[in-house]
């Protein structure tokens, strides 16, 4: 099956377990890789036929803008529930970052992989 992709979206969002982290924005980075298939998109050129990732992009930093979250894990799960609900993905795996939460490490978060259904 194809994928359609999207690496390294930045978006800010109030996010973190401690109490001054509800009070914050911070920046998360996501990477997606979407089940699709692509062919009747490629066969009419056609970008109905397929997922439109710059309407994923743009809705994923909509929902962050507007939504706090403890766990970088909730904020995975609403996301790919959110993506597969939306826009009628079937399988999906997610990557949350969540860089600077410690100072030691380039980025720390988390993967998950959803079906719908
Ligand atoms: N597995 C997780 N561990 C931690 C999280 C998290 O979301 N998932 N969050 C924090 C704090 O919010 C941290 O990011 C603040 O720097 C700690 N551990």
């Amino acid at each position: 099956m194809d994928e359609v992709l999207i690496e390294g979206l930045r978006v800010e969002t109030v996010i973190g377990v401690y109490e001054w982290e509800r009070h914050v924005q911070q920046r998360l980075e996501l990477d997606l890789e979407l089940t699709t298939d692509i062919r009747a998109a490629a066969r009419d050129d056609d970008l109905t036929h397929t997922l439109d990732y710059a309407a994923i992009c743009e809705r994923l930093t909509t929902y962050a803008a507007d939504n706090a979250h403890g766990l970088v894990e909730t904020f995975a799960e609403r996301v790919a529930q959110l993506v597969i609900a939306e826009f009628g993905v079937r399988r999906l795996r997610l990557t949350v970052r969540k860089p600077g939460a410690v100072a030691s490490a380039r980025a720390v978060g988390v993967r998950i992989e959803r079906e719908a259904g």
